[in-house]
């Protein structure tokens, strides 16, 4: 009887515990950043164990602040909207090409306190007080985002051009999603529904929280094996390269396919922050050369999400058709 060799995959897991956010280079630093580096380049993902988005942090954000939000009736949901233009910086569901299970909310530009408390006063703009969603949505936003410029300046300084790292952060944005899949109207043991199609994104980097052990997320690997992404503990999220950080080093990173598909009876919820830089794409000298000719052309990030909002989730190699060289 023929039987499968290969063994589940599961996705490559890196502990930043004794990484410092704040302090590049300390600790086990040089060590996480080969490893991050080498996940990167082959699948272009992993699962980070990262005890800073504490149990108490996430439960607060999860259990308190996005479920009071999804609970929402779905006209104050659609007024978190960035104009026609930034279609992908507000609110998505019920629209043509997206499933009917999915909703997502999203607060974009800048995750600082200012702009989560704006987002709040535009959900409730009757409440007396939104402080303890905005602590608990800016509280999970910024670790999310430390660990994503963490992982940006790791990349970097593996790839030999730190030098990089400031003038791409000084213009980064980000867009921080939450979003709601809910679960399958058909029971049946196993059956699963697709409620994200394939994609990449189009961040550099993007980081995943999911709430609890309610799992959806799949990544393709280069074998065309899809992963299901498993949590490896209470403190894990997921790392994820998207295009532009493709685009940037000339091809060194991978930007998986992924997509969401749910089974169950209970709804998943995830936060998702997507680093998006406002600097003109163009990989930086050292990363070109005659076994590395240039892959893509230079471009805008938000040239290239029109380009993607245009064309929609499918599974195609987007920013080779937007700027393959
Ligand atoms: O919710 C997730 O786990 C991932 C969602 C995703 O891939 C996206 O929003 O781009
Ligand atoms: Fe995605």
């Amino acid at each position: 009887m023929a039987t499968d060799a290969r063994q589940p995959l599961q996705l490559p897991r890196i502990d930043f515990s004794g990484v410092d956010t704040s302090a590049p280079g300390a600790g086990r630093w040089a060590a996480v950043r080969a490893q991050v580096v080498d996940a990167l380049a082959t699948l272009g993902c992993f699962d980070a164990h990262y005890p800073a988005l504490t149990p108490d942090l996430r439960a607060a954000f999860f259990d308190g602040a996005v479920k009071e939000l999804f609970a929402l009736p779905a006209d104050a949901k659609r007024r978190n909207t960035y104009g026609p233009d930034k279609p992908l910086f507000g609110y998505l569901g019920g629209m043509p090409g997206l499933s009917n299970g999915y909703e997502s909310l999203a607060i974009s530009e800048r995750v600082e306190p200012e702009s989560v408390r704006a987002f709040a006063d535009l959900m409730w703009p009757n409440a007396d007080d939104n402080a303890g969603f905005c602590e608990a949505v800016h509280g999970a936003a910024r670790r999310m985002a430390e660990l994503e410029e963490a992982v940006q300046r790791m990349v970097m300084e593996g790839l030999g051009v730190g030098r990089c790292h400031g003038e791409m952060r000084e213009s980064m944005r980000h867009v921080f999603r939450m979003s709601q899949y809910r679960p399958p109207s058909d029971h049946t043991e196993g059956s699963k529904e697709v409620r994200y199609g394939t994609h990449q994104d189009c961040s550099t980097i993007t980081v995943v929280c999911q709430h609890g052990d309610v799992d959806g997320l799949e990544v393709q690997a280069g074998d065309g094996q899809w992963v299901r992404y498993k949590p490896s503990s209470p403190a894990s999220l997921v790392v994820m390269a998207g295009n532009e950080l493709r685009a940037w080093t000339n091809d060194r990173v991978r930007a998986p396919f992924h997509r969401v598909a749910v089974g169950g009876d209970v709804a998943r919820y995830s936060a998702i922050l997507f680093a998006l830089p406002g600097l003109r794409i163009q990989a930086p000298d050292e990363l070109v050369d005659d076994e590395h000719p240039p892959r893509f052309k230079p471009h805008c990030n938000d040239d290239f999400m029109r380009f993607c909002i245009a064309r929609g989730a499918r599974h195609e190699d987007k920013l080779k058709d937007f700027c393959g060289a």
